[in-house]
């Protein structure tokens, strides 16, 4: 059976210009299983994973906000905590559309680390925005606190922390049993509970958030899947985004898109991980991405859609 690993974007659980409220979420994530199902009636084993950008700073919020009378956690546990809240929504979610379509298969969140190198040099230069968007005058107020702020994309600006490359999945073995054991399985959710590795063998926690589409990208190494699904809002990914020139990109090569990206088409922090994470996949796997919006998923898949990108 093709194994697919599928990535929802933040926007697919929680949309801008929403508080992020339970139903909110849940009734984003119900629209996102409805997407997926449809890749499992295909006779896709599908593998999903999210974002958490939204989840974790919010988290990290309260934390801070109760800190006098509740100790705060630290953020890779908050990162724990957000894999636990968007996958019991998952969970819930895929079983209704599952009984609903009957289709027989168990759906399990593994609460996934990943393995960062402890000397990235990402720890010293923190760019993954997380949490609410705030205007210049809260955020120039936030950075006199000692909170490291940057404008995320033209579209607010918001509190950033370091995004350390992904180089494993530690529970890849369990997740590839889940697998073959007929069960849809959601893991590696918002890029993965951060860990290094020390000599003995231990695992430990950092202070970090990690991309989830790079993340996504080494999921689909580990489980050997043939196809990476980014699912985003936008249906294609575009050269000269924003400009009079804007051309969106159907079928793509690796070496075309590596060109583009050499000049500077996609940016950091939003269009940029998800063309590095297809990227790497066709390159080192060989498989296929595809980058499209969630609602586009079934027409990305026939051809008449999406950035679909190949070797
Ligand atoms: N070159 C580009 N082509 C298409 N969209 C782009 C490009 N550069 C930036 N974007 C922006 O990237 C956004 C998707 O990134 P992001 O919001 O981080 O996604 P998600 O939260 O779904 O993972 C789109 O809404 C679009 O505004
Ligand atoms: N961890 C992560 O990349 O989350 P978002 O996609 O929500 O930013």
């Amino acid at each position: 059976m093709r194994r697919v690993v599928v990535a929802l974007g933040g926007n697919a659980i929680l949309q801008p210009g929403q508080r992020g409220t339970f139903s909110e979420q849940f009734d984003n994530v119900k629209k996102a299983s409805n997407e997926i199902i449809k890749l499992i009636d295909k006779g896709f084993k599908v593998v999903v994973t999210h974002g958490n950008g939204p989840q974790v700073g919010n988290i990290l919020l309260q934390n801070e906000i109760a800190k006098k009378i509740v100790p705060p956690m630290p953020l890779f546990v908050c990162g724990a905590q957000s894999q636990g809240l968007i996958g019991i929504m998952l969970q819930q979610a895929l079983r209704e559309k599952l009984i609903e379509n009957k289709i027989e298969l168990s759906v399990a969140t593994i609460l996934t680390q990943v393995e960062v190198r402890d000397d990235d040099p990402a720890f010293k230069n923190p760019l993954k925005p997380i949490g609410p968007f705030y205007s210049e005058e809260e955020a120039r107020e936030m950075i006199k606190q000692g909170v490291v702020m940057k404008e995320d994309a033209g579209r607010g600006w918001r509190r950033v922390v370091p995004s350390p490359d992904p180089i494993d999945i530690v529970e890849k073995h369990a997740l590839k049993q889940l697998l073959s054991n007929n069960t849809l399985v959601i893991a590696c959710g918002g890029g993965g509970i951060p860990v290094v590795k020390d000599p003995k063998g231990n695992y430990k926690g950092v202070e970090a958030v990690i991309d989830k589409d790079l993340a996504a990208e080494k999921l689909a190494e580990s489980i050997d899947a043939e196809l990476l699904i980014i699912l985003t809002d936008v249906p294609k990914v575009a050269i000269n985004y924003g400009k009079e020139n804007q051309t969106d990109l159907g079928k793509v090569t690796a070496e075309e898109m590596r060109r583009y990206q050499r000049e500077g088409h996609f940016k950091d922090g939003s269009m940029g991980p998800k063309v590095e994470a297809a990227l790497r996949f066709v390159e080192y796997k060989k498989g296929t991405a595809v980058i499209t919006a969630l609602d586009k998923c079934e027409e990305a898949l026939k051809g008449e859609n999406g950035t679909v990108i190949t070797s």
